[in-house]
């Protein structure tokens, strides 16, 4: 009996989602986050530890952990990872010189061990930006066509003015409905591949 209830209760949505959302300093992760809460800019400094909010989309409850980037600070991203569902991987689009740096974190995690059945969301941010790099861009740069193994989304966004966050979270719905559904979803050209959902489940 309680079994048939939990799994009810897990199909209506009314479970918490963990999501870590990482990425180098200053990349526009708190202001992000809370654009989700709030819906509006909020003046940030930089993150020491992490922050934490619940954001509910459409009946589904995510559990955010904005985790800070500084150097000093990412080999504790680990410490945050058990549970996790979702990754978001926040890129300061402007900032080529350090786009190395995000690609070795982002391999790094995907390799953990705790990581191996979360799904990744790639916010390629600060499109407002003269000379930024595209969404495209990016994705070639991390080879993120090359990942199998987890499902992955790339999406360009200005957290400034909200642009493309909202996708990013249909993004992240549209999975846990797969997840439940058992089925396999249309797949974009900034998406991973057919096979790759599949083969995650
Ligand atoms: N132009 C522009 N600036 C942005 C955008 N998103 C964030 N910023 C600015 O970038 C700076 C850093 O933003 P944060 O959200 O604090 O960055 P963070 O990733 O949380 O940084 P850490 O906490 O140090 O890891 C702030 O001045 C933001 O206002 C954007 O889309 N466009
Ligand atoms: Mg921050």
């Amino acid at each position: 009996m309680g079994l048939i209830f939990a799994k009810l209760w897990s199909l209506f949505g009314s479970q918490e989602h963990k999501v870590i959302i990482v990425g180098l300093d200053n990349a526009g992760k708190t202001t992000i986050l809370y654009q989700f809460l709030m819906n509006e800019v909020v003046h940030t400094s930089p993150t020491i530890g992490s922050n934490v909010e619940e954001i509910v989309v459409k009946n589904t409850h995510f559990l955010m952990w904005d985790i800070g980037g500084q150097e000093s600070l990412r080999s504790s991203w680990n410490t945050y990872y058990s549970n996790t569902e979702f990754i978001i991987l926040v890129v300061d689009s402007i900032d080529r010189e350090r786009l190395s740096i995000t690609k070795e974190e982002l391999y790094r995690m995907l390799a953990h061990e705790d990581l191996r059945k979360a799904a990744v969301l790639i916010f390629a941010n600060k499109q407002d930006m003269k000379g930024c790099m595209t969404a495209a861009e990016i994705s070639a740069y991390l080879t993120l066509s090359s990942i199998k193994d987890h499902p992955w989304h790339i999406q360009s966004c200005c957290a400034l003015t909200g642009e493309g966050l909202c996708q990013g979270l249909e993004w992240m719905t549209s999975r846990i409905g797969v997840a439940k559904r058992f089925s396999i979803p249309k797949a974009g050209i900034l998406s991973s591949s057919l096979n790759t959902l599949h083969s995650v489940r």
